[in-house]
């Protein structure tokens, strides 16, 4: 096969393996202080379904937040359909996983308990690389944005944020024309809001505390 013609195929592998090299007590406390900002957001639902994902490949670990998550709020995972489509579905530990085609372990439940991206309030999102506008690096599989192009023209919820590494930032991003942009982002170093754009960069972050 003829490799991607596609240049971020190149930064998407820099950014991975960058992720992926960093030490372990690193990884432990970046995610600690991303679920601090993502609990300090100001769309952080007290009820609702709110969106993971299983961290796989170096990204964020997102338990340090699921533990933290408010009562009234329900954990779910992504959950590969046929044809792209992506489903979510409760999952609390101890619950059944099987792996999918990723080795990614999902929930292993009936089609009934699945749910669309819709009935999210807010969704956690797994990103490579992310953008001074929202703009998102994911995989390269297209899941997300295809089952998420309902917020190209519709207002959150579900609100959308990525889960990030600051290494992950990028000065500029080339948004393609199918990109469904983040609302948010939250790293290590601060929690990124793209809905104030207005203001100055240097006053478009929350710095961490
Ligand atoms: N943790 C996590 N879960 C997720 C995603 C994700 O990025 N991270 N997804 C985000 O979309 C969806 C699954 N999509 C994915 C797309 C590609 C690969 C991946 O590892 N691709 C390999 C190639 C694998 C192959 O050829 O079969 C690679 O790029 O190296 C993983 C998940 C839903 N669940
Ligand atoms: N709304 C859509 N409808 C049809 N195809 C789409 C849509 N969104 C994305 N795609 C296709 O998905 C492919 C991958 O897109 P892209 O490289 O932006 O993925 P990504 O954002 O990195 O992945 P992901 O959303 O899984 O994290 C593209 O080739 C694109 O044609």
């Amino acid at each position: 096969m003829s490799p991607e013609p596609d240049p971020r195929r190149q930064l998407r592998e820099d950014l991975r393996r960058r992720r992926r090299t960093l030490p372990a007590a690193e990884r432990a406390a970046a995610a600690e202080r991303v679920a601090r900002h993502l609990l300090a957001l100001p769309c952080a639902p007290r009820t609702g379904h709110v969106a993971g994902y299983w961290a796989s490949d170096g990204e964020i670990d997102l338990e340090p937040w699921r533990q933290r998550l408010p009562a009234g709020c329900s954990y779910c995972l992504p959950v590969l359909g046929k044809g792209f489509r992506l489903h979510f579905a409760p999952w609390r530990p101890g619950d059944a996983v099987v792996e999918n085609r990723f080795g990614i372990p999902e929930p292993d439940v009936p089609a009934s308990a699945l749910l669309p991206a819709e009935a999210m309030t807010l969704m956690v999102l797994p990103v490579v690389g992310f953008g001074p506008q929202g703009q998102r690096l994911g995989m390269g599989g297209g899941w997300y944005d295809r089952n998420l192009a309902f917020r190209r023209d519709r207002p959150a919820p579900p609100w959308l944020v990525g889960a990030a590494f600051e290494l992950q930032r990028l000065d500029t991003l080339r948004a393609e024309p199918w990109d469904v942009p983040l609302d948010a982002a939250c790293t290590e170093a601060a929690s990124h809001d793209f809905h104030s754009r207005h203001r100055p960069p240097s006053s478009e972050t929350t710095p961490a505390e």
